[in-house]
């Protein structure tokens, strides 16, 4: 999927996982079309007043900035920033084209590049200083139309997860410490690895609110004449996606990948026998792969000479192929194919003409059971707590953390200094919209005081 770089913390994306990326991409921008997003393309350069000028949107994120400070052996008069993201990038000029009510709403998004020069460790496709994302940035005259979208958006990041990469993730909204700084709220999509107990983002949607109007001057005439500020949200899901399907349906034979996101969703594997008729059985091969195609699914032939058909198998296994399909001279005889699970490894005999059929059947309950078996592995980590101790021991049990919280910031930051260690601390990944029952007079697991909400609490990557 990938190959390692020179340079620490970028690498590259090899075939496997561009097809990957780009069959999740040909979903999201279709059902962003038809919400009336237009395509755009912004510069990757950004001057450093431009940048600055959202204070508390940056300032926490400063040293993460990439820079370029020459041309050739000049230095440049000013330094000229990398996009790590876009905001500042396109608000002056959101200011410039919205003039009257009749520019709005404005919907633009774009598919590209940014680059974080994070420090802590770089990990592929979770953690790379330079990733692929899409970025949407919409503006609104009203606060309605920004909520609405914010929360539509936030479902498609849920189908992106759930029914293309069979990951489960919950829908929620950050603390006000963990939100996106330069926003009014921020909510997200929540996943999880029962493996190393860790919570990740898997996509944001913010509300900017207002505060990103004030700063770039980005104002309209209602209908009455009145000159009012716009409302505008921000959204956006990486290349990080691909990595949390890894890891969460990858076994010890390789990856496993659902089938919606498979760039081969089945390999025809021709097995020769001594004296068998090799041509027949390759021509076998051939027609099933040409009928599959034609119906819409990704096969593939894998008819090498220079490989055992049993060192295929294990290859494609690796590569998280959902079907294998082989045919020998007995398939051939009885008109059959014999087609292996990736997921489970069951083996079945279906008649070639059942071939297409079967296949669908068999691909949707590959797709169906990735998440199912994921969601009950990451249910069987939530635990819900009341105190501090079950809290502790919860945490070292690398569990998902569902805690009545009195939703206070001065709490939040408590419990991460109380939770520091080379594991990382404790933090809040989200307060699920789908709220379990909150018993008045339930305290806070950390302060004691009042329980506002349950949130889930956990390490994160
Ligand atoms: O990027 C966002 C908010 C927003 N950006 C646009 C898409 C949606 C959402 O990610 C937050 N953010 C994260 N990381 C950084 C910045 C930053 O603004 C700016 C400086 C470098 C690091
Ligand atoms: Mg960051």
């Amino acid at each position: 999927m990938i190959e390692y770089y020179d340079i620490s913390g970028c690498y590259i994306l090899r075939p496997w996982a561009m097809e990957i990326w780009e069959l999740l991409k040909e979903f999201f921008d279709a059902e962003i079309k038809k919400l009336k997003l237009k395509p755009y393309y912004f510069p990757l350069f950004v001057t450093e007043n431009v940048l600055q000028k959202e204070k508390d949107h940056i300032e926490g994120f400063a040293p993460e900035v990439a820079w370029v400070t020459k041309s050739g052996k000049s230095d440049l008069e000013a330094p000229i920033a990398i996009r790590p993201t876009s905001e500042t990038v396109m608000y002056p000029y959101f200011s410039k084209w919205i003039r009257s009510h009749r520019d709005l709403p404005l919907k633009c998004n774009q598919w590209c590049n940014v680059v974080r020069w994070e420090f802590s460790n770089p990990t592929p496709f979770i953690r790379s200083r330079e990733f692929l994302w899409q970025e949407g940035h919409t503006v609104f005259a009203t606060k309605e139309e920004a909520d609405e979208e914010v929360l539509q958006i936030l479902e498609l990041y849920r189908r992106i997860y759930e029914e293309f990469l069979a990951v489960p993730v919950s829908k929620g909204r950050k603390s006000e410490m963990e939100k996106f700084a330069g926003g009014l709220y921020t909510t997200s999509v929540e996943a999880f690895i029962p493996n190393t107990g860790r919570g990740i983002q898997g996509a944001t949607s913010h509300c900017l609110g207002q505060n990103f109007a004030k700063m770039f001057d980005i104002t309209f005439e209602n209908e009455k004449g009145e000159r009012s500020m716009v409302w505008q949200n921000s959204w956006a899901y990486t290349t990080r996606s691909i990595g949390v399907m890894i890891m969460t349906h990858g076994d010890d034979k390789g990856l496993v990948l659902p089938p919606k996101v498979a760039p081969i969703q089945v390999i025809v594997i021709p097995v020769p026998f001594k004296d068998a008729d090799t041509t027949a059985i390759k021509g076998a091969c051939e027609s099933a792969v040409y009928t599959l195609n034609e119906a819409g699914i990704r096969a593939d032939l894998d008819a090498r000479e220079n490989y055992s058909p049993g060192w295929k198998y294990s290859q494609w296994e690796m590569k998280g192929v959902p079907l294998r399909i082989e045919i020998g001279p007995k398939d051939l005889a009885n008109k059959q194919v014999r087609i292996v699970r990736r997921d489970n490894g069951t083996k079945v005999d279906i008649p070639s003409t059942d071939l297409v059929e079967q296949v669908r059947v068999l691909l949707d309950g590959i797709q169906a059971n990735l998440l199912e078996t994921a969601k009950a592995k990451r249910d069987a980590c939530i635990v819900s707590i009341s105190t501090w101790d079950e809290f502790i021991a919860a945490l070292n049990d690398k569990k998902l953390i569902l805690a009545p919280w009195c939703d206070e910031e001065e709490v939040e930051k408590d419990v991460k200094a109380r939770t520091k260690g080379e594991l990382g601390a404790a933090k809040t990944l989200c307060t699920p919209f789908d709220q379990p029952d909150l018993p008045s007079g339930t305290v806070c697991f950390a302060s004691g005081k009042p329980a506002q909400k349950w949130s889930f609490w956990g390490r994160s990557y």
